[in-house]
């Protein structure tokens, strides 16, 4: 018997890309940003078919990507921004509500939200994560959404 497997390539992804992104620590957001843009174009996406839209933070980003989703004219959504621990429990609320409405959007509209919200519990973690020793997070939410609508235009296929 021969096993199938199915999964996504990277290879000329069709379909437009929306980068919904939290403004609050712009200092390490904005690094994201570069690092989802430049996987993006390093993958074939045009410029034209990728856009930028800014919230205030990531407590605003599922509102933001719902009201993307419900156009229907992107194929994925790639979710920024940096949500920083201080020394109240203000950290526990704003990243479990973003995280868990960026799921709810994803499920609600069947599109792929990828998550590229760094939760840290320091700025120095933040600025591991974002170009630094430990990776780029905004890169690997790209990465993800190029693979995602790919799986998906597979699993839809007739
Ligand atoms: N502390 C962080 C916030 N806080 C702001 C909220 O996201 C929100 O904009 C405000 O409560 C108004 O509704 N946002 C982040 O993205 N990162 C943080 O560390
Ligand atoms: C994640 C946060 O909301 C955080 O920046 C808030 O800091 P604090 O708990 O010191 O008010």
């Amino acid at each position: 018997m021969t096993l199938k497997t199915i999964e996504g390539t990277f290879i000329a992804p069709q379909g437009k890309f929306a980068l919904v992104v939290g403004r609050f620590n712009s200092f390490v957001v904005e690094s994201l940003v570069e690092g989802a843009i430049d996987t993006l174009v390093r993958h074939g996406v045009s410029k034209d078919n990728i856009t930028v839209i800014r919230a205030p933070g990531a407590f605003e980003l599922p509102l933001v990507a719902q009201k993307v989703a419900e156009r229907k004219e992107y194929a994925a959504i790639i979710a920024l921004g940096a949500v920083i621990r201080g020394g109240t429990p203000h950290f526990e609320y704003v990243s479990g509500e973003c995280t868990k409405g960026l799921a709810q959007v994803s499920m609600q509209f069947g599109v792929p939200v990828a998550f590229g919200v760094l939760t840290v519990d320091s700025i120095e973690q933040a600025i591991e994560r974002s170009g630094t020793k430990a990776g780029n997070k905004g890169v690997e939410a790209a990465s993800s959404a190029l693979e995602m609508v790919s799986l998906l235009a597979q699993l839809e296929a007739k």
